[in-house]
């Protein structure tokens, strides 16, 4: 049954007089009461289960996943080629190893214990050097694999920074849940690919060569029957590496849409526990947790085939080898040369099982490496130009002139020719209908998008020929999801100057202007008080003013404030007020306003409905007697 559930902040009926806790959501069947401040956005899709959309912002045919990963590879040579120097080593050993071994008969039969005393210490030694040279081949490889894997994931996780918010938004947008198993658990297997390839191709075939000419050397008749039986074996092992590619493929799908799932409704917690949820999800990741078990069991057993396959493969060439070996010795081989021919097979089917694992390997990895690097495959839309400007300071003059923009193709007209100017230290309120476009705006301004015509002037630059970063430094956000982050309180008001030293001296001015340092000190560890998960060791009121604090550490000169609709106690809510106030001085500041108080702190403010703007009076928010707006505004005002 689909299940369409979605809880969206904006009250249905708001109760503007009684600024308390409550706030009533309708929904298709089920009216929910709830504290407001828990309302956040939170969407079970109609499938009830999180869709991993086709690749939509891929639009070029993306390169093999061998080409993809050879840069990386390149990068961490040094190991590489350390390891495959130790392989050459170990194989030479065995290459010695094998005629030593041939005359281990002919020497038990001379009885000398001189004879015997040295060939065992040689073999002894050549064995210790092996195994020597083995283990530092392998722990090379694994050094190269792993910091491959970890320059992939830096890269990927790069080029995730840089992708438009379309990307992450919207209809085509990839879940996060997706991108964070992707970049996890497929950059690991990756890893683990990498390995079982760099293990396997240059050791293997040094060893299948080291083999093959001890055997041709002995016995090229033998050698050519064999060298009839082993192209067989690569095609088999092909065909079953397709299979495996897609059995893994569709491993990967079940895992990623489980995280996904996870990522959803994990934050949602209050909001599954406050609806009873818990069957309906527990449900839910039964069915995601099956199709997932059901993926890797498949692959699990594919993997275990695989190798009984090659196995029994290899055994039944070898029996063959031997047995044509046998008739042909009775006639031209002595029994050493039997030996030795015998054991260079044997140690010739080695190498080819290792192919054969290698190149599965590489199978089931392949939709990791795939699916890795398709984050990386985006045409982005919000493009700088390259004599983009940098901008010092701005005074936080803003024109849009003609502004018309839509999300999509397909898609209804959000902004409609939209003209507004906005003179520097100006405070501007913008009131609307929900899905008005409010937010459009401050995501224009901040060019997360870019508008379909018309242009942004800031400073009489127009936003698109400024560079993105310097447009960014002059722009603060405080966005209704107070967006707090595991660390320090010091650290969270500081955050875009994480790179370089936090200035303490200025962090606590901010935070006093923002009313924020009197419940900072009363933290058990003050500024250096870890905050928790997105700030879950604050109040609501106490998240926003941190956030506050933030925007005004930041000395930028526009301020977008996107008003929470969470009601507060009066006391926050004075507190916030109050720093609001502060922050208004010296700053350009949009504020997108659900509350009569902030919209009676602006300059001026803007209706914006039906993609137009139209400005209001403030008079006519206000009744006759007293603080209360008008019939006609009130539904848009908490
Ligand atoms: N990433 C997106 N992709 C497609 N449509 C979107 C996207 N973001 C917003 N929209 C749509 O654009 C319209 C305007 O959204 P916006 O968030 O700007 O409204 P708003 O006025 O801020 O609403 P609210 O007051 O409820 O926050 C809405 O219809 C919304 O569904």
């Amino acid at each position: 049954m689909a299940v369409a559930v979605l809880l969206h902040r904006t009250p249905i009926l708001s109760i503007p007089s009684s600024r308390n806790l409550i706030s009533t959501f309708s929904f298709e069947t089920l009216t929910l009461t709830l504290p407001s401040r828990s309302s956040r956005s939170f969407s079970l899709s109609a499938s009830t289960i999180p869709s991993i959309s086709p690749k939509p912002w891929i639009e070029s045919s993306p390169p093999s996943p061998l080409s993809e990963i050879s840069p990386f590879l390149r990068s961490e040579w040094r190991p590489i080629l350390s390891g495959w120097f130790c392989s050459a080593v170990s194989v030479g050993c065995l290459s010695t190893v094998v005629p030593c071994l041939g005359r281990v008969p002919s020497t038990l039969a001379a009885a000398s214990s001189d004879r015997i005393a040295r060939d065992g210490l040689c073999l002894a030694f050549l064995l210790f050097l092996r195994s020597a040279a083995c283990y530092l081949q392998q722990a090379f490889l694994w050094e190269a694999a792993l910091g491959s894997a970890y320059r992939i994931r830096v890269h990927v996780f790069d080029r995730v920074l840089e992708q438009d918010m379309a990307f992450f938004e919207g209809n085509g947008g990839v879940p996060t849940g997706d991108v964070a198993n992707r970049i996890t658990a497929e950059a690991s297997d990756v890893g683990d690919t990498v390995y079982a390839l760099l293990n396997s191709t240059v050791p293997n075939t040094l060893q299948l060569i080291a083999m093959a000419s001890q055997m041709i050397n002995i016995s090229p008749v033998l050698s050519l029957i064999s060298g009839m039986v082993i192209p067989w074996m690569f095609l088999i092992m092909a065909y079953l590496g397709e299979w495996l590619h897609r059995v893994s493929n569709k491993a990967q799908l079940t895992g990623a849409m489980l995280a996904a799932y996870l990522n959803e409704v994990l934050p949602s917690m209050l909001f599954v526990k406050a609806n009873n949820g818990g069957l309906i999800e527990g449900s839910r990741f039964q069915r995601l947790a099956h199709d997932d078990l059901m993926g890797r069991l498949g692959k699990k057993k594919m993997k275990a085939f695989i190798p009984q396959i090659i196995q029994v493969i290899c055994i039944a060439g070898l029996l063959v080898l031997c047995s044509s070996a046998l008739a042909v010795s009775r006639t031209s081989f002595d029994i050493s040369k039997l030996f030795s021919f015998v054991t260079s097979l044997a140690l010739l089917i080695e190498p080819i099982q290792g192919v054969g694992k290698a190149y599965n390997e590489l199978k089931q990895g392949e939709p990791s490496i795939e699916r890795l690097f398709d984050l990386t495959r985006f045409s982005s839309k919000v493009i700088e130009k390259p004599n983009a400007v940098d901008l010092d300071h701005v005074s936080g003059d803003i024109k849009f002139s003609g502004v018309t923009f839509k999300y999509a193709e397909n898609m209804p007209l959000v902004l409609n020719e939209l003209n507004l100017h906005i003179k520097a230290g100006e405070t501007v309120a913008f009131i609307g209908p929900s899905g008005g476009g409010k937010t459009t705006i401050a995501k224009i301004l901040l060019r997360l998008y870019d508008p379909i015509c018309g242009h942004i002037l800031l400073d009489n630059h127009n936003i698109q020929d400024i560079r993105l970063r310097s447009l960014r430094d002059q722009i603060v956000l405080i966005s209704q999801d107070t967006m707090l982050f595991s660390g320090t309180v010091a650290e969270n008001i500081a955050y875009r100057h994480l790179t370089g030293k936090i200035n303490m001296e200025q962090v606590e001015k901010a935070a006093r202007v923002a009313n924020a340092d009197e419940f900072i000190r009363m933290l058990p560890l003050g500024y250096e008080t870890n905050i928790g998960q997105r700030g879950s060791l604050l109040s609501g009121g106490q998240k926003q003013r941190l956030a506050i604090a933030r925007a005004l550490y930041h000395k930028s000169s526009v301020l977008i404030l996107d008003e929470a609709t969470s009601a507060l106690d009066s006391r926050s809510e004075l507190l916030v007020r109050q720093a609001l106030e502060h922050l208004m001085v010296n700053h350009t500041v949009l504020v997108i306003a659900h509350r009569l108080e902030t919209i009676l702190m602006a300059d001026r403010v803007f209706l914006l409905s039906g993609g137009k703007l139209e400005e209001v009076a403030k008079s006519s928010l206000l009744t006759q007697d007293g603080i209360h707006a008008s019939p006609e505004l009130n539904n848009l005002i908490i």
